[in-house]
């Protein structure tokens, strides 16, 4: 069973009359209209709403005028606020048939202003009376149904991840040959109706040829200034007609991917076109189909292909087909063509680089590749030697040497005439960051170096714990230690998700202020008005309405995009009194995460359109995409880790190592990490668990209520006993040592039954009566907390024992202290050199702090 839905929302009101439509503010319309199948997301879209006519908004159950119409995937999700903290909690809520409303029932999302229009949008088995206002649902066959079992991947402003769909899934992307990467989808993506006369705008049917236009970046469908709003609501994969979200594009516009017309342009603001385009590149769904991507003859994975697409400099172009790509010097075009830019080089993709890759006849080789005609005259223009057939090695900043002979000769991109050159022959110049960079060819003609770096294998590293661990802070901060800078995509996402994480914490304040005003009205004499907790009627709408959001899970569907038309309010909001008193005692508010105190403060600057997070914000952001999918990144020791450590662990002549660390939030991995399988290249380990988790409880899909801290245990239990990572090396992760310090107080770590024989023989700490330690001397909270680290890591050290027969390693770390986890990655090489001589090392070198600490453990 399943269902079509149609919405038009929630402009014009249900009051205003039909003619008035299209004298509606468009700015302000990102109406959808969403008629029929197989999208990923199903629950009422919310839209941004004019400062001036603050909404209200409720979820209506109604009966249903039809009953026997089960609506899997339509309702909105209504969540306790601290699951909105869990993404994983979050995907899986969307199917998860537990968490739906009752069959033949409907929900309703609606609006009002000043009491006087009612703005509702709906959804009910009752296919009467559809007008502009509501949704209307449609049942479908059984059959139909199979389809459209959601992908929840796809679509940008609600969670993603990366997709690792059941082999039976029939919702996967796929390439217009009907070809799908493992047979796994059958859908074909929607066509624009074929019978509208050329010209005629697929949704008035007015217009003529002369009439400008945008279309569908799927269906081709072609809409006029009008409609085009209408029909594509608020683009979160961008220009895509409301049925066509979810599928992949047609590839004949994949060039045309982020460059939309001049109706968009005049119809929506500056930001809003950004944001859509930026959504059209970005999102998953568009991204050109990476089994049929080959580079260097090899077809990407899809690790590769993430890591092609969010390195800092990637193809301006990606379409399926084959095309070369030298790591050494970052020079990428197509098979048998000239170079057509230079990307990010040594990316660990494709095989090496083929003597004929450009197709280059000239006998003169850059990096193994003959190069083309085109080059060959670039060379002449700089004055570069090409007679005698040399083989130059060419770095990505253009310095250059012959083989054979251990000096660089100079830097291609630095002489004189080069960029005529390029643009005469239409060759690619390098970005600046290239040229000006000094990291590893120069003074001493390590281009050999710089080869080594390309041909030693990549260390591959998996960093993986359940949501909350901390994995995103331990790999952002590896990224701001290491040096790798976050790319424009990777700050803007970072800023989307601080931005809707800023609304989520302004919502919990304002569930306690509304019962900090009950409280007090309650024990007041005084009349309600007077309440110290009363906000304006204006900032009590807008408080209301952000509630309801919240609680119907659209949070994400309505935020960042709408935060420009909310931050007036929020300044606003932020300088209320009430809300201040409310501020003052967030301590009593547990929902609220620590972390909001770092963002809280700022909440004005943060709103603002012209916000833009600093590295400091990026890392203290909980997570590190809205998706919260995988991300991935390199670094070699050329150019990032500290001399010392070389010193430590390199041998001078030894060379130079890669590392790849790839983060994947526990949600990525299935049912019983069952995608696992996928990273079982990976050479090195690391779990992290959450210090604090010991006491922290939630609800899983049956309602139970679980220990983090145990399902944590049960996460490493499958990870370790997976067949394809018997023997792997594993380096457990004891995070927020900085928390547990706090929290270890107060809270006892016999509180999770697995921890029940917790004993600290510290002799001046007890428990009370109420399991409260008795603190008599404060200076010894440092030792307790390690004396907890110590029993947990055992815990941890003897399962691990048990279940495999060998050692584990742990390292306690706080993710925000840079220090800590560059310590724990130093650790981890270490480990993956003890475990790669042999499982059991006989002697452990005490390097630093933190290992010795770890080592001394025994099971
Ligand atoms: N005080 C403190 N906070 C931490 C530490 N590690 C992480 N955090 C915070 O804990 C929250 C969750 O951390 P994330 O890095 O998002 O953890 P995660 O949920 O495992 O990562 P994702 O799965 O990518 O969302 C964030 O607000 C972090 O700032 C730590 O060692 N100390
Ligand atoms: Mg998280």
């Amino acid at each position: 069973m399943s269902i079509i839905l149609r919405s038009m929302l929630p402009f014009p009101s249900s009051n205003s009359k039909k003619d008035e439509d299209d004298d509606y503010n468009l700015e302000y319309s990102f109406a959808t209209e969403y008629i029929g199948p197989p999208v990923s997301y199903d629950i009422p879209k919310a839209v941004p709403v004019d400062i001036g006519r603050i909404p209200t908004a409720s979820v209506v159950s109604t009966p249903a005028n039809s009953g026997n119409l089960s609506l899997p995937v339509v309702y909105p999700i209504v969540k306790r606020q601290s699951e909105l903290f869990s993404s994983e909690v979050k995907m899986s809520s969307f199917h998860e048939p537990g968490s739906l409303e009752k069959e033949g029932s409907s929900v309703s999302l609606g609006f009002s202003d000043s009491q006087e229009n009612s703005h509702e949008f709906s959804m009910s088995s009752d296919g009467d009376g559809l007008d502009n206002d509501c949704h209307e649902i449609e049942e479908l066959s059984a059959d139909e149904d199979d389809q459209i079992r959601p992908v929840f991947s796809d679509y940008d402003n609600r969670p993603q991840i990366v997709t690792f769909l059941e082999p039976e899934s029939s919702s996967m992307v796929q390439d217009e040959s009907g070809y799908s990467e493992s047979g796994m989808m059958t859908q074909e993506r929607p066509h624009a109706d074929p019978n509208v006369k050329k010209g005629l705008c697929h949704r008035c049917l007015k217009g003529n040829r002369f009439t400008m236009k945008e279309f569908c970046i799927v269906c081709d469908a072609k809409y006029c200034s009008k409609c085009v709003l209408r029909v594509m609501g608020s683009m979160p994969e961008g220009r895509k007609c409301i049925t066509c979200i979810g599928y992949p594009i047609d590839e004949s516009k994949r060039e045309q991917l982020g460059k939309c017309s001049k109706v968009l342009k005049h119809l929506l603001t500056d930001f809003q076109v950004k944001k859509a385009m930026l959504s059209e590149k970005s999102c998953q769904v568009n991204q050109a189909p990476y089994w049929l991507i080959n580079v260097n003859s090899k077809p990407l994975s899809l690790e590769e292909a993430h890591q092609l697409q969010t390195c800092s400099h990637p193809p301006k172009i990606l379409v399926s087909g084959s095309y070369w790509y030298d790591k050494l010097s970052g020079l990428w075009g197509k098979e048998g063509h000239k170079p057509c830019q230079i990307i990010t080089p040594g990316l660990s993709l494709g095989g090496a680089i083929n003597e004929n890759a450009s197709n280059g006849n000239t006998k003169v080789k850059f990096n193994n590749r003959v190069i083309t005609k085109a080059e060959l005259y670039m060379l002449k223009v700089a004055r570069i030697n090409h007679k005698g057939s040399p083989h130059y090695w060419v770095s990505h900043n253009g310095s250059y040497q012959e083989e054979g002979q251990n000096q660089v000769k100079g830097k291609i991109w630095e002489k004189p005439g080069i960029k005529m050159a390029c643009v005469l022959f239409s060759l690619p110049m390098p970005p600046k960051s290239f040229i000006t960079s000094e990291e590893e060819i120069g003074n001493n003609g390590s281009q050999m170096e710089q080869k080594k770096v390309d041909i030693k294998p990549l260390t591959k590293i998996l960093l993986v714990g359940q949501d909350q661990s901390g994995i995103s802070a331990i790999y952002k901060q590896a990224k701001i230690r290491y040096r790798v800078p976050f790319s424009e995509d990777e700050r803007q996402k970072v800023k989307s998700l601080i931005q809707t994480k800023l609304y989520l914490y302004i919502s919990i304040l304002l569930e306690g202020l509304k019962r900090f005003e009950e409280d007090s009205a309650g024990s007041s004499v005084e009349n309600i008005e007077s309440n110290i907790y009363s906000l304006t009627a204006k900032l009590n709408s807008f408080s209301e309405w952000l509630l309801q959001i919240v609680e119907s899970g659209n949070l994400e569907v309505m935020f960042p995009a709408a935060t420009r038309e909310y931050s007036a309010l929020l300044e606003e909001l932020w300088k209320d009194k009430a809300f201040q008193a409310t501020y003052a005692r967030r301590d009593e508010l547990p929902e609220l995460p620590i972390v909001a105190d770092y963002f809280l403060p700022r909440a004005v600057e943060i709103s603002s359109e012209t916000y833009e997070p600093s590295d400091e914000d990026i890392l203290y952001a909980d997570g590190i995409t809205p998706s919260n999918g995988l991300t991935s990144m390199e670094f070699s020791v050329t150019s990032s880790l500290p001399i010392s450590f070389m010193e430590a662990t390199e041998q001078t002549d030894t060379p130079l190592q890669r590392y790849q660390l790839i983060r994947v939030n526990s949600s990525n991995l299935g049912h019983n990490c069952k995608w696992l399988t996928m990273f079982e290249d990976v050479d090195l380990v690391l779990y992290c668990v959450d210090l604090t988790s010991y006491s922290e409880f939630f609800h899983d899909h049956s309602l139970n209520l679980k220990n983090k801290m145990l399902e944590s245990k049960n996460m490493f239990e499958n990870i370790v006993t997976h067949p394809r990572f018997k023997n792997k090396a594993f380096l457990l992760i004891l995070n927020k040592f900085d928390l547990l310090e706090k929290k270890i107080k107060t809270t006892p770590l016999t509180q999770c039954e697995w921890f029940h024989d917790f004993n600290p023989f510290i002799t001046n700490h007890t428990y009370d009566n109420n399991n409260n330690i008795n603190n008599n001397n404060s200076n010894n909270n440092a030792s307790i907390a390690q004396y907890g680290f110590q029993y947990i890591a055992s815990k941890f050290k003897k399962l691990f024992n048990e279940l495999t027969g060998r050692k584990l390693y742990v390292s306690p770390v706080t993710g925000l202290d840079g220090d800590s986890v560059d310590a724990a990655l130093k650790y981890g090489k270490e480990v993956l050199m003890w475990v790669n001589e042999e499982n059991k090392p006989k002697s452990v070198p005490n390097t630093n702090e933190w290992s010795s600490a770890s080592t001394e453990i025994t099971a």
